[in-house]
């Protein structure tokens, strides 16, 4: 998908949310574990349920992994029946990943060809020759960790190096690679007052923006320092609206909780 397609999803459905897709079998309705393939019977009902109030999903792969071939088999069924049923989702896979160069090519062979999703998050700590493998991908996008939401994050992005944070830094050095069109950035929401200097670097740029929800960032804080004049923003919440509820009704109080931010999000957009 291209960031204009993207763009055009955000206007028709006056918003930009991103539900993420953490699916942990303790925390899933209990009826669901009886079937075949809990996790995907639970993706399918969330997304059935919701997907006209976002405009992109983000599995992180690690609620997969975590369940090993059977979690892998329940991601690969969850991105095929999004891009068979929606592909108008921008479609993010979560993963973190970044090596050496061969190694990088495998990892965006393996999410941007075999599981055909349209973007995938990359940590940037190997620097560029881990990460422009990444960005051959045609008509697919890198999302590269800038700023992210835990406490964490001031152990080493925040720190100073060449007179500027290293977030900055990485940031503003990512412009440089082959092909930074396809670049995203992640920058969490429970940050949001970064957004502003963040933008000065990158005013084009699409954020992915995780943190809202249980991680207790502002929506309105995220727009007032983040958005550009498309938008620019992709605002991330999993565990506020997947496990709204662990009854029957699970699939339509995460709509309920989705509903929430999306009406948030248009009279933003207004
Ligand atoms: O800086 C970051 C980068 C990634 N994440 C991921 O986003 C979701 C957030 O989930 P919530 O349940 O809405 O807190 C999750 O997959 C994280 O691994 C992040 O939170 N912060």
């Amino acid at each position: 998908m291209t960031t204009t397609q993207l763009i055009q999803q955000i206007q028709t459905k006056k918003s930009f949310l991103c539900i993420g897709l953490d699916v942990d079998l303790e925390k899933i309705p209990p009826h669901l574990l009886a079937s075949e393939d809990p996790i995907f019977e639970f993706n399918k009902a969330i997304i059935d349920a919701t997907h006209d109030l976002c405009v992109s999903y983000k599995p992180n792969t690690a609620f997969y992994e975590a369940y090993g071939v059977k979690g892998w088999m329940a991601l690969q069924r969850t991105i095929d029946y999004l891009n068979q049923n929606y592909p108008e989702q921008f479609t993010i896979a979560d993963a973190k990943r970044g090596d050496i160069g061969n190694t990088s090519g495998r990892y965006a062979k393996a999410f941007f060809e075999d599981m055909a999703f349209d973007s995938v998050t990359v940590a940037p700590y190997m620097g560029k020759d881990s990460v422009e493998p990444f960005l051959e991908f045609e008509g697919k996008h890198t999302i590269l960790l800038a700023l992210t939401s835990n406490e964490g994050a001031f152990d080493f992005q925040t720190l100073t190096c060449d007179n500027q944070e290293l977030y900055k830094k990485v940031i503003a050095t990512s412009k440089g690679w082959k092909n930074s069109q396809q670049l995203m950035y992640v920058v969490g929401a429970t940050k949001a007052e970064y957004l502003a200097e963040i933008r000065q670097i990158i005013p084009d740029s699409f954020l992915l923006v995780p943190g809202v929800g249980a991680q207790g960032g502002s929506l309105e804080e995220v727009w007032h320092y983040g958005k550009n004049d498309s938008v620019g923003l992709l605002v991330n919440s999993s565990r506020g609206i997947i496990y709204a509820a662990s009854g029957l009704d699970f699939a339509e109080k995460a709509r309920e909780e989705a509903l929430k931010l999306q009406q948030e999000m248009a009279k933003l957009l207004a």
